[in-house]
């Protein structure tokens, strides 16, 4: 007995598709024919997994079959059976023939039934696929499946060409977006970009009143369509059927099928096929534009939230955080300290003698040290987690995760001292010339029954302190 791979070496030059499988391996082997049939890349260790693109229809059961089922119980020896064989939206009628080779290696032969690929089955196919995808399109997939649909009813219909031409927002040229032809057959596509739909009066009147332009023989078109006869014979066409696409019942398009080997009498059949096709075509740009405005509308709620939310949070008049933005930042930051066991520290700064500086420089000047002081806290915050918030009306809050009672210290520090550099007059204030701050603060390694009231309640107290001892002062909690 020859080893498999010497069979093998004759098998695979058979001027058809032959697939090979061993029951034991699990492995199949192809010739170049069935790679071609089966649309796979070569292989030398092919298993079910490469086939999982294509699909078996029994013609009889219409059941679909695994490839293993054709070399299980599918076939009997030497008798010739039928598959369906779908791939790349085409669908083949295959006569096939199953022999043993070995024990556990088998072989089938492939032929596809050239006179008998059912056309109206291929179509069915196709046209259903489409149907189905479209209705959850993705606007990246639909050029693809405009395609298949135009190759579907330009060959179904025996044309040698198939277009879809869409119309600019003015309604007033139209263009072709999408093209089968035929083999041998002379794409038009890019040549009829923009084109005035002035230019085809008697074909646009048709198609405004009926949706439909169907000519079997082009040499029959009446005088008054002289720049349609002109524009087909260009093209070389003799035979032309098209259908309007409507969205909110206005005509946005049309596809079409040309005969330009030889003319075509139009069948119902094919008006049919077409209509159906337009309709699916219809229905998937309704799909699209419903979804693209959903989209909008959604992205523009969620930019409205956004802003609302940046509103909500923050301070009318300084532009940091409000107080609400404080209280929910709080809890968390407590929260995340616990878990990590991390010290955290609440500042609370307050102006020193502000009513003075409001009643003598007056509310506007007020606004504006309070806006300045805001800003000056705010950039202090340059760790992620640092919040700076006004707290009341000349009261702002520091929170500051991970950081200890030295770090909170010599971060008061520091602020009194980027205060001192603002350098704002204060000519009524008791403590000093310029404007100054009162801190209080308080650290703490946080557990789970810390809450936020004892930390603002600490930071108060030593506030109330440094205001108590002279202002213009740091003070912690409890006193060092
Ligand atoms: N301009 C302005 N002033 C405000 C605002 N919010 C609160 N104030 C003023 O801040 C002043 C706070 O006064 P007090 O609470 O008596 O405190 P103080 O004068 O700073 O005195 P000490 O804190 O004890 O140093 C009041 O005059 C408020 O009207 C605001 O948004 N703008």
């Amino acid at each position: 007995m020859n080893s498999i791979k010497e069979i093998w070496s004759t098998l695979k030059c058979l001027p058809f598709a032959v697939l090979v499988h061993d029951s034991k391996t699990r492995n199949y082997k192809a010739n170049e024919s069935a790679l071609n049939l089966f649309n796979l890349k070569q292989h030398s260790d092919l298993n079910e997994n490469h086939f999982s693109h294509i699909k078996l229809i029994s013609p009889l059961s219409k059941k679909t079959l695994l490839l293993q089922n054709l070399f299980d119980v599918y076939l009997i020896p030497n008798v010739q059976n039928k598959v369906v064989l779908e791939v790349d939206q085409t669908a083949f009628l295959l006569n096939i023939k199953f022999a043993n080779i070995t024990e556990t290696v088998s072989m089938i032969t492939f032929e596809i039934e050239k006179q008998t690929i059912d056309e109206q089955y291929n179509f069915d196919v196709v046209i259903s696929n489409i149907s189905a995808d479209l209705i959850d399109i993705q606007n990246d997939d639909v050029d693809k499946h405009i395609n298949y649909a135009l190759k579907a009813i330009g060959t179904v219909c025996h044309a040698d060409r198939s277009y879809l031409f869409k119309f600019n927002d003015e309604n007033t040229e139209m263009s072709n977006t999408h093209e089968w032809v035929n083999k041998g057959i002379m794409p038009f596509k890019d040549s009829l970009q923009n084109v005035p739909k002035s230019e085809l009066p008697y074909f646009f009147k048709l198609m405004n009143d009926t949706y439909l332009f169907k000519v079997n023989d082009v040499a029959d078109l009446p005088a008054s369509a002289g720049g349609e006869k002109k524009e087909f014979e260009l093209q070389k066409i003799k035979s032309v059927m098209c259908i309007g696409l409507s969205y909110e019942k206005e005509l946005v398009g049309f596809i079409g099928c040309d005969c330009v080997a030889v003319k075509r009498e139009w069948t119902n059949l094919d008006l049919i096929r077409i209509k159906l096709v337009g309709e699916i075509l219809t229905n998937a740009f309704k799909n699209i534009n419903y979804k693209q405005k959903l989209e909008l509308t959604q992205q523009q709620l969620i930019t409205a939230n956004q802003k609302l939310s940046e509103l909500v949070n923050t301070d009318g008049l300084t532009n940091i955080a409000n107080r609400r933005c404080f209280d929910q930042t709080i809890d968390d930051e407590i929260q995340r300290c616990v878990r990590y066991q991390q010290p955290i520290s609440l500042l609370i700064c307050d102006i020193d003698f502000f009513k003075k500086y409001n009643d003598s420089y007056g509310h506007q000047k007020g606004d504006e040290a309070l806006k300045q002081v805001a800003e000056t806290l705010q950039n202090l915050c340059k760790r992620p987690g640092d919040l700076a918030a006004r707290y009341g009306g000349e009261e702002f809050a520091l929170i500051l995760p991970c950081t200890n009672t030295d770090n909170a210290y010599c971060f008061s520090t520091l602020i009194q001292k980027e205060i001192a550099k603002l350098g704002i007059e204060h000519k009524y204030s008791e403590v000093s010339d310029m404007l100054t701050l009162s801190i209080g603060f308080y650290s703490l390694i946080p557990n789970t029954k810390t809450i936020a009231e004892d930390i603002i309640a600490k930071a108060d107290a030593a506030l109330y302190n440094a205001k108590e001892t002279g202002r213009n002062k740091i003070s912690e909690s409890p006193p060092r």
